[in-house]
């Protein structure tokens, strides 16, 4: 368990990014941090594996405090996923698949070994082991990066947005991937988007977020759209325009769900008939 208590950040120029913030954040569930640019998401997330230290508050894994644990050890333990994958350029996948192990001094035919179960882990054809990152497109640089992070096995894995530069197909793929990982792998997983619908695709619990982190609702996917907090919400949600605002239409054989442009999206069946 990941627990923020009042926990603010205010960056040395005076930005207030993260005001009093506290979340409980379960084991082996994924929790979705999500909303507009400049909330704070990024600053959230980088606290928990002190990239970024609070001004005020404690963040606790398992009722200890981070702050109490040495910086590099935490982050090892940590797997951290980037946007742009974040991989050493000039590093074959393998070797940055592996750095961590190498960090931690394992030999060398068992990290390789080790990287080859991530790489089928992640579902990239062992072939590509080595290339060097800018000759592999950018899913498959994601997937990389995925691996890297899970390396070191570590219970948790933060995800900064890890899908938003690959286009929409790709990115439908890997997060179909990710709920696949998490069935099977069992990690903690805190993802951060700005996407909603990632948000509900892949939470277990969801929570928006407004401009200092406040948080504007927290909860499943269901019951956010189906109890959305405030009009902030019902709108973000695309509960009153977009493909959420489902209609009923009668038809000659029953009746169907028809989304805002007029696109018929399902049938509807009654409960108990
Ligand atoms: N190192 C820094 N120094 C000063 N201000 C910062 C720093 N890092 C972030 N900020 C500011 O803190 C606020 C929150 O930023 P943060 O990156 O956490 O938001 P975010 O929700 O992740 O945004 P995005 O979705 O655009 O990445 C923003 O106003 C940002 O400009």
């Amino acid at each position: 368990m990941i627990e923020f208590s009042s926990v603010s950040k205010t960056y040395p120029d005076g930005t207030a990014a993260v005001d009093d913030f506290s979340l409980v954040i379960p084991p082996r569930k994924t929790t979705v941090l999500v909303g507009s640019s400049g909330c704070g998401k990024t600053t959230l997330l980088r606290m928990i594996n002190r990239m970024v230290e609070p001004t005020a508050g404690t963040i606790e894994i398992d009722g200890e405090s981070v702050m109490d644990k040495d910086p590099v050890r935490l982050r090892r333990g940590i797997g951290y996923v980037l946007q742009n994958g974040g991989l050493l350029p000039h590093h074959t996948v393998l070797d940055n698949v592996t750095t961590v192990l190498r960090l931690e001094r394992a030999p060398r035919a068992a990290a390789r070994d080790r990287a080859f179960e991530l790489l089928d882990t992640v579902g990239l054809d062992p072939a590509l082991a080595e290339r060097y990152p800018s000759q592999l497109s950018g899913g498959q640089q994601q997937r990389v990066g995925v691996a890297r992070a899970l390396a070191a096995d570590p219970n948790i894995l933060l995800m900064d947005e890890p899908f938003g530069a690959v286009d929409p197909i790709v990115r439908a793929e890997l997060q179909t991937e990710t709920l696949r990982l998490q069935r099977e792998l069992n990690k903690t997983i805190v993802f951060v988007t700005h996407d909603i619908d990632e948000a509900f695709l892949l939470g277990d619990q969801v929570v928006i977020l407004s401009k200092g982190a406040d948080i504007t609702q927290i909860g499943t996917p269901s019951e956010i759209i189906e109890n959305p907090a405030d009009e902030f919400v019902a709108n973000f949600v695309g509960i009153e325009r977009g493909t959420r605002a489902l209609h009923t239409k009668r038809t000659g054989s029953g009746t169907v769900l028809v989304d805002a442009a007029g696109r018929t999206q399902g049938v509807l069946v009654e409960d108990g008939a």
